[in-house]
């Protein structure tokens, strides 16, 4: 016998003997066949092959509607969103699809096909069509874009393992495609405009806010309007002195959650086309202020993102919520070299008229600091200035009126300002030039000297019972902190101002089932590790927590429902990994972090990160999961043990990212700022509220919230895997996915599925293939156990299990040998040429070992 499925099997569970490397060999051996995509169970696989295949687009979308479930259609990611919306219509209960892998793996591009599949098949009304429509629903599907014709002949059609023949033929027994005829989303208006902005000057007259009882009030900025150079420093007013900071006190309490005001859609209104059109044309406004050029991606999302569809009862999209998680708001202000900001700055910059440039004092990129230090501003193939239009219409669907898309370019303008100004001098820091932070007061609304002594001041609470506020005068550095704080913040909130206008235009008051799809950063693992690792693997963590759980617990439905025995099933539960990182009693990782947080007042990060290290070696002694190398006084590094590997993280800067409670004068300074969008859109803080404001916290919750959103659903996962570092098309580098194989925890995955059976078919399916073995097709299971055990003596009887509607298969080899009857059976002559060659080749097969072995056997086939 040789194994047909020598050119990689289409389940992993079916490999023989499974491995990290095996899986990788596997995968391999597919990718050259340009078969990106593999099944684990019900897990899809999908390697990224830099290249636009002809599989997907409306033809595919009409092959795989209606298509079976896993096992019977080929595995592709439209079978996985067929089989999701499928469950969502049938069973009538919320799914969810959780997708993670690496930077550039592939995720986002995975989540706009599983949205084009989702919007082109559901109904374009929620009045009780049901008949679905693979032209419809949007106009800005991600098709194949032209570059090798979409095919008609057979050959081409989409993937399946020419190791066995489909069991229901070419298209597998495809439906009519859906009545309901094309039609691009007709957009409703968007909710009206909200009144424009009181212009500055306007005047709330307020004392300044008493930072520090010694400190005389800034001087009123003089007047001048929006246009022109900004209002010099100590010019006098342009309107109101800044009123105190709200609830005075030391900054704290969690930023508000900004809820943009406007009008909102009533169920009786639902437009099922526009939320459609929503759900598509989102996408480019969200990649504009939460996607960058990065080393490995030139469009790589630095945000997670849980996009909820709901449905109605006839399976309509009728709404959706957005979740964000994780904003890399360190990008604002830094960027490596070869990467860029978030590329709604160079949008901007390349689609303003010249008009408005001039008036925000707006050149290029090359003039500004925060664009300027990586030393790239531009991407190859991609126009700036044509996003920018695309940006400005989604802004437009998703109802930002024309008055707050010019708050937010404005606001986005004052940024590129702040990142011009420079510190020197001793403590207060002298500002170098004034001009960057005349026009961001002037494009802030604030008062400029007060937004300098925002920068080179801190204001901190002393620890005693009184509570003394102090305003400690900062050196260069310090304030160049608080300068970038102050730039992450204004970008942060502008981030969730959009994602809250999308949901409220989005939202759906009635209740609804869901499908949630997930896109967040995997497992992260790089030579130096901070705290945005330790948070985005504590969120894998989680993840991983659910996945294992869910898919047991998968395991465990199919069982009962097919009415097979349960066997216990064993895996490692990282339980005791999110425990060292969560717990509360004994504390975790975080705990101590949020602890020494609250507890050090007043002095510098290195010391802050110093205290933070030596409260961790006392707090978490002799953990198995949580490696300290170094205790003595310079230890700053501690390494844990995570479900998919080890990683070491440096303790530098942990407290500074932690706290968010550092920032009160700069909450204030926006509060006095005579804009209405920035004074009480952005910034409705409550200042003076002691509670948690940490961002270690902040992600716990929304873990939390994640977690319990995830476990109310059906999971689907998708795995993306990529296959080099180069972008290079239809690379395979064996070493890079074995790697991903490991931090995916795909063997753990084999394994639980593996434990129980190996391969499960609906019977009809399972008898109408495999009876063909014999001369008497068999007409029921008990027959056929009895005909392939007197065949084939290898097969025991006991390796099949009979359900209410699958056959379930223990080993793979088991299902090997079957194959491989069927073969002999269906193609002698073919199958005697194939095992000649087989033979001949596979010593040079195994000579290949190391470099993905299977290719070679794969040749032949
Ligand atoms: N199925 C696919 N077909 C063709 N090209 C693809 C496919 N998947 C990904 N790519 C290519 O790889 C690039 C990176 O993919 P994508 O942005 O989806 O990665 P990601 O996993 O979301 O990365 P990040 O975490 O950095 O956001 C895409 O811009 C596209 O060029």
């Amino acid at each position: 016998m040789f194994r047909l499925f020598s050119s990689g099997v289409d389940d992993l569970v079916l490999i023989s003997s499974p491995s990290n490397g095996e899986v990788a060999n596997n995968l391999g051996a597919r990718f050259d066949r340009e078969l990106i995509y593999t099944n684990i169970g019900e897990v899809l696989i999908a390697l990224n092959p830099y290249k636009q295949l002809p599989i997907t687009g409306p033809e595919f979308i009409k092959m795989y509607q209606n298509s079976p479930g896993t096992g019977e259609a080929p595995p592709h990611i439209y079978a996985l969103a067929e089989r999701a919306f499928r469950r969502l219509v049938d069973d009538g209960e919320s799914q969810c699809v959780i997708i993670s892998g690496e930077s550039g793996a592939g995720k986002t591009v995975s989540a706009k096909l599983l949205l084009q599949y989702i919007t082109a098949v559901s109904p374009n009304n929620s009045y009780g069509a049901s008949v679905a429509n693979a032209n419809g629903g949007g106009n800005s599907l991600p098709q194949y874009d032209g570059s090798s014709e979409l095919v008609e002949d057979e050959d081409n059609l989409p993937q399946y393992d020419g190791g066995s023949d489909p069991p229901m033929g070419r298209g597998f027994g495809l439906p009519p495609i859906g009545a309901n005829g094309g039609g691009r989303g007709r957009a409703v208006p968007p909710p009206t405009n909200r009144a424009p902005p009181p212009q500055p000057g306007g005047g709330r007259g307020k004392p300044p806010p008493p930072v520090n009882n010694n400190r005389p009030p800034p001087s009123v900025p003089s007047g001048g309007g929006r246009g022109g150079p900004p209002p010099p420093v100590n010019g006098g007013g342009r309107g109101r002195a800044p009123p105190p900071p709200r609830g005075g006190g030391r900054g704290g309490g969690p930023p508000p959650k900004i809820v943009p005001s406007g009008s909102s859609r009533s169920n009786k209104q639902v437009d099922v086309e526009y939320i459609k059109k929503i759900i598509l044309e989102s996408n480019p406004l969200m990649e504009a202020i939460g996607n960058a050029k990065t080393v490995r991606n030139d469009n790589s999302s630095r945000f997670g993102k849980y996009l909820e569809i709901q449905f109605s009862d006839n399976n309509a999209p009728v709404g959706g919520q957005i979740s964000t998680f994780l904003l890399e708001k360190t990008r604002v202000t830094f960027q490596q070299k070869h990467e860029r900001n978030f590329h709604i700055f160079y949008q901007m910059l390349a689609g303003l008229d010249q008009g408005k440039k001039s008036e925000w004092g707006l050149t290029q990129a090359t003039d500004f600091y925060y664009l300027a230090q990586s030393g790239c501003t531009t991407i190859e193939d991609v126009n700036d200035g044509n996003d920018f239009m695309e940006v400005q219409q989604a802004m437009d669907t998703v109802g930002i009126s024309k008055s707050e898309q010019n708050d937010i370019f404005r606001i986005l303008a004052a940024i590129l300002h702040i990142g011009n100004i420079r510190f020197q001098g001793e403590p207060p820091a002298e500002i170098i030039d004034d001009t960057p932070v005349q026009w961001a007061s002037s494009l802030l609304g604030v008062d400029p000297q007060f937004l300098a002594q925002s920068l080179n001041h801190r204001q901190i609470q002393s620890g005693s019972v009184r509570h003394t506020q102090y305003a400690v005068p900062q050196n260069p550095d310090q304030a160049a902190g608080l300068r970038d704080a102050l730039a992450k913040t204004l970008y942060d909130r502008i981030f969730e101002f959009v994602v809250a206008r999308i949901n409220q235009t989005m939202q759906y008051f009635g209740s609804a089932k869901v499908i949630g799809v997930l896109d967040i950063y995997g497992f992260e693992s790089f030579d130096r590790n901070s705290l945005e690792q330790f948070n985005i693997n504590y969120v894998n963590e989680r993840l991983q927590q659910i996945f294992i759980d869910l898919t047991v617990r998968g395991e465990q439905r199919e069982y009962h429902e097919e009415g097979l025995k349960w066997k216990d099933i064993s895996f490692f539960d990282n339980k005791i990994v999110v425990d060292l990182i969560d717990a509360s009693k004994p504390p975790g990782i975080m705990r101590v972090l949020d602890d020494v947080c609250k507890t050090v007042h007043a002095v510098d990060s290195a010391t802050a990160d110093q205290k933070f290290m030596e409260k961790l070696i006392h707090a978490i002694p002799n953990h198995p999961h949580l490696l300290i190398s170094n205790t003595g006084s310079g230890a700053n590094e501690f390494t844990i043990k995570h479900y998919a590997g080890e990683v070491t993280y440096n303790v530098e800067e942990f407290c500074f990212k932690n706290n968010d409670n550092l920032y009160a004068s700069i909450v204030a300074c926006m509060q006095t700022s005579s804009y209405d969008f920035i004074s009480n859109t952005l910034f409705p803080d409550q200042l003076g509220n002691n509670t948690i404001s940490s961002c270690t916290y902040k992600i716990m919750n929304s873990a939390n919230e994640l977690v319990k959103k995830l476990s109310s659903c059906t999971p689907h996962y998708i795995r993306c895997i990529k296959p080099n570092d180069k972008k290079q098309p239809m690379n395979f580098v064996s070493s890079r996915v074995e790697y991903q194989v490991k931090y995916l925890g795909l063997l753990e995955n084999i394994k639980v599925k593996r434990s129980g059976y190996a391969y499960r078919q609906m019977t009809r399916y399972f008898l109408d293939r495999f009876g063909k073995i014999f001369d008497q097709p068999p007409r029921s299971i008990p027959e056929f156990v009895d005909q392939i055990c007197r065949k084939c003596p290898e097969i025991k009887n006991d390796e099949f299990e009979e359900g209410k509607s699958k056959v379930f298969v223990r080993s793979p080899e088991t299902i090997f040998i079957m194959e491989d009857q069927l073969m002999q059976k269906l193609d002698p002559i073919g199958y005697k040429e194939r095992a000649k060659l087989y033979k001949e080749n596979e010593k040079l097969a195994q000579a290949k070992a190391g470099k993905h072995a299977m290719k070679a056997k794969c040749t032949l086939m």
